[in-house]
């Protein structure tokens, strides 16, 4: 474990399957040459498992100065050396011991008979995105990038094969709603074991995403199984792991020194891959936008702010970039990201309370007081009163600080508007006993400023008002997203809140229903401009499954009910008016 840990916190893989990446990231390029940019999708090759002698599959691999091979050829080499990407994850429908066609007690305030019937059809699609690591991964390594795990896993679906981080946050909820109480546990549990190896969560279950994490959800996993379940021995295995996740994401490159103009020190985190090379699941891509440049110091730059950008999993989005229609203009380490600091300060929060809960008093306390000190930080250094958002904080390009300590200045707030914006809300939904992070007259300060945003739409929450034509900007709305920020209006204390939130809800609720009808499948992401319409955008093609999008739907109608004569397809229109 220990030399893995190391390797990833200096950007290296394991030295095991750094060979199979270097091999993998060839055969990446040679198939580039041989098929063409057309539906190239440079992740299916560093998922490909070795099937015998990584020699035998390097010496017969053409070299890059001969010409390459033809597609038939290609495909004839793949087949030869390797297994099918995908191929070391086992269907596992079988083994859910947790999953009943129609669980006893789902969704008791879902009366439609079309929500109902539909839902239970987003419930057993569970079945289809269950796996098992292959056994032959632990026993060799070498021949995977795929990180072995020990119990069950539910994948996002289509091309994101494996584990990710955040994903499995609303995959945890959705199992909860669908009863699938082992399955649940066992995707904290898992996550649990990536910590225990690295240190961390990697963004996914691939050895080439250790060099970076994902949003940090945990301890928001853990408690959700540990309040449906009472399993107290659960949140002691995860304990000393939550601490561990809490030191990497508040020391060494992820911390950040801001003093305010009254003199006072706040310390908050930002994102930060660890990591100066091409993403190897995208590595053709990313060295195509470096070509652009002609320093190797310049391109190692450009490569970590791609890295870190995926590590926000807003990859990409003009929030992270100078110029919002150039993507080497990204500055991801140079912004003190608002959702960031929101779910370190919930992961406080959540251990100060498992600590108390497993009689250890101390701790508890000492993450008490580190909430109570994010909290005055998010209060000063990123909250705007004009604008009744929290706002991105930009540092200083130019290294100038003192001591390690920015001096904030009014002006580095970043005033365009974005969905984050709005995520601490979701810290009302979820204050384990503590003082509200924002009360009711505030949320409904922030709530009239959502409003006014632009951000909402249609059929749902925006993501930025900006169409750059990268995935997290417009016309995207994201399942996670919808999903903090409803929940936080209707946890704020005001009706008016909670009548938008039911708002919100039903118009992405209708969305997802629409799209399924005419496509039969759920989408990673949707075009909030019209009901029914899937997503787009971005590097990679528009995928469907999918883990947080089950998730999101099924929670919603958990905590939204759907009555009987409310109509869900997309022909009916919102209840209430969503802009203000
Ligand atoms: O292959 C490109 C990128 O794909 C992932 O990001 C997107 O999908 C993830 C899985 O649903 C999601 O967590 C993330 O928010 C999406 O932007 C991956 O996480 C990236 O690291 C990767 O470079």
């Amino acid at each position: 474990a220990a030399p893995a840990a190391a390797a990833a916190r200096s950007g290296e893989e394991p030295t095991t399957s750094t060979a199979l990446i270097g091999l993998l990231l060839r055969v990446q390029s040679t198939a580039l040459r041989a098929l063409g940019p057309d539906g190239f999708d440079p992740k299916r090759y560093v998922d490909l498992p070795l099937s015998t002698d990584a020699r035998a599959a390097a010496a017969a691999l053409p070299s890059p100065d001969k010409p390459p091979p033809s597609r038939a050829e290609m495909e004839r080499y793949l087949a030869r050396y390797f297994g099918a990407a995908g191929s070391d994850l086992v269907p596992a429908a079988a083994e859910l011991e947790d999953f009943e066609a129609e669980p006893r007690g789902f969704l008791p305030r879902v009366r439609s008979r079309a929500a109902r019937a539909w839902a239970l059809e987003v419930h057993a699609l569970w079945r289809l995105l269950a796996r098992r690591v292959a056994r032959g991964v632990a026993e060799r390594p070498e021949r995977h990038t795929l990180l072995p795990l020990p119990r069950g896993v539910v994948v996002p679906g289509a091309r994101f094969r494996e584990v990710y981080y955040w994903d499995s946050y609303w995959i945890v909820r959705g199992l909860l709603v669908s009863k699938m109480y082992y399955s649940a546990k066992d995707t904290v549990l898992n996550l649990v074991h990536l910590v225990q190896k690295y240190g961390f969560v990697p963004n996914g279950a691939r050895s080439y995403y250790i060099n970076r994490s994902q949003p940090p959800l945990l301890s928001s996993m853990v408690l959700e199984v540990y309040e449906a379940t009472g399993d107290v021995k659960s949140v002691r295995e995860a304990f000393p792991s939550l601490l561990k996740e809490h030191s990497f994401w508040t020391s060494e490159i992820h911390s950040v020194a801001i003093r305010d103009n009254r003199g006072h020190v706040h310390n908050l985190s930002r994102y930060q891959a660890n990591w100066n090379r091409p993403r190897p699941e995208s590595a053709t891509i990313d060295e195509e936008l470096a070509s652009k440049i002609n320093s190797t110091a310049d391109k190692g730059k450009l490569y970590h702010q791609i890295a870190s950008a995926a590590e926000s999993g807003w990859d990409f989005s003009s929030r992270w970039m100078r110029n919002s229609t150039d993507m080497t203009m990204l500055a991801t380490t140079y912004i003190v990201p608002v959702d960031l600091n929101t779910f370190i300060f919930k992961m406080e929060l959540d251990i100060a309370s498992f600590a108390k809960l497993i009689g250890d008093n101390e701790t508890s306390e000492k993450f008490l007081e580190a909430s109570k000190a994010r909290h005055i930080a998010i209060d000063s250094i990123l909250w705007n009163s004009e604008m009744e958002q929290w706002l991105d904080y930009w540092l200083p390009t130019d290294g100038d600080c003192q001591q390690g300590v920015y001096q904030w200045k009014s002006d580095s707030q970043n005033r365009d508007t974005f969905a984050s914006n709005f995520i601490p809300l979701w810290l009302n939904a979820h204050h384990s006993g503590s003082v509200q992070f924002a009360d009711t007259a505030k949320s409904e300060r922030v709530m009239a400023s959502l409003q006014k945003s632009g951000l909402l739409r249609a059929a749902g929450i925006a993501t930025s008002p900006t169409r750059t034509g990268q995935q997290w900007d417009f016309p995207n709305g994201w399942p996670p997203l919808q999903h903090l920020i409803a929940e936080g209006l209707l946890h704020s204390g005001s009706k008016e809140a909670a009548r938008l939130a039911e708002d919100i809800a039903t118009r992405w609720v209708r969305t997802n229903y629409g799209a399924y009808k005419a496509t039969g499948k759920m989408h990673e992401k949707y075009d909030v401009e019209a009901c029914g319409k899937s997503g787009g955008g971005g590097e990679y093609k528009p995928q469907t499954g999918f883990g947080w999008t089950n998730g999101v739907v099924l929670s919603f109608l958990e905590e939204f009910g759907w009555p009987q004569h409310k109509g869900i397809d997309c022909s009916r229109r919102g209840e209430v008016g969503l802009t203000g």
